[in-house]
């Protein structure tokens, strides 16, 4: 999608900036999300969620989606909106491990991580330690499959990188990170959150207020009618209609009490296993909210 481009280090002091996620999962938020409606001044800025991660922490941007796993991180500092983030329950199809050999094998190796993602690689941990008790030897690299399985036993990709290896892959068995996490835990997954910078939300409590509206129009719409996304989809990603139509219909955008359960239990672990130095506590935005 096209969007007014600013970037992370130098936008306008003002201005809010918005991060946007680089990945077709977030389409359904960001579509129907027209910047120069919401009547804020608002400077849009597309990454891979690790950048944006970062640069929310270091105040680059305002607000937008990030990891959940980087909402962990940084709890303190940001306030959640309560009706957007990307959560499944099961498969997701864009968060995939490659695998070389069995898993319970691979898991006795080397695993290769992409550096796009925080929710992903940690949930991997997670389940390698909570649920099998292995402690693979990890490696963190550019999402490149070819690259990943010269070094590694399995790879985990996430978003565009690993719907794309997922259609070019004819060797290596394939695995579901959403689906696993239900399979071992019942409960549902949630990828990104939408995170504002409690230090914007003092600076422009009505602007965040129509942002967070806009937001929550754009997935209305987009739910409503998903044929203008699926053909986009298809026209500068590639893929069918029909496999467009399928993943879009996978994806959850709200985030209620069970993806909120679910989210908490993932953060409980990555709590035990050191992976978060502190418990973690939503802090939900609403719309009285005011610094
Ligand atoms: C569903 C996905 O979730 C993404 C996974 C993320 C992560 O692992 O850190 C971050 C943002 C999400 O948009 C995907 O990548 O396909």
């Amino acid at each position: 999608m096209n969007y007014q481009r600013g970037t992370m280090n130098n936008h306008h002091p003002d201005a809010i900036a918005i991060g946007v996620i680089d990945y077709a999962n977030v389409w359904p938020l960001f579509y129907h999300f027209h910047p120069t409606g919401v009547a804020a001044d608002i400077e849009m800025i597309p990454a891979v969620p690790s950048s944006l991660n970062a640069a929310m922490r270091e105040g680059g941007i305002d607000m937008g989606p990030i990891s959940a796993f980087a909402y962990g991180e940084s709890s303190d500092q940001y306030s959640l909106f309560p009706n957007l983030s990307v959560s499944a329950h099961g498969p997701v199809q864009s968060i995939l491990l490659f695998l070389k050999k069995p898993l319970l094998e691979a898991l006795k190796g080397t695993v290769a991580l992409t550096t796009t993602s925080a929710t992903s690689v940690n949930l991997f941990k997670i389940i390698a330690a909570k649920f099998y008790h292995a402690e693979p030897e990890y490696v963190n690299m550019d999402p490149n499959l070819d690259k990943m399985m010269e070094a590694a036993d399995a790879a985990l990709l996430i978003g565009d990188h690993a719907i794309r290896a997922s259609w070019s892959n004819t060797i290596y068995e394939v695995l579901d990170m959403g689906e696993l996490w239900r399979q071992w835990t019942g409960h549902w997954m949630t990828f990104a959150v939408w995170a504002v910078r409690n230090e914007a939300i003092r600076k422009h409590p009505a602007d965040i207020r129509r942002i967070v509206k806009a937001f929550e129009t754009s997935k209305q719409l987009s739910l409503k009618d998903p044929e203008p996304l699926v053909q986009e989809a298809v026209r500068t990603i590639g893929g069918t209609g029909d496999y467009w139509r399928h993943y879009f219909s996978r994806l959850h955008y709200d985030f209620d009490r069970p993806q909120q359960e679910g989210l908490q239990l993932y953060f409980q672990y990555a709590y035990e296993l050191g992976l978060l130095d502190h418990k973690v506590r939503f802090e939900l935005w609403s719309e009285n909210m005011v610094g």
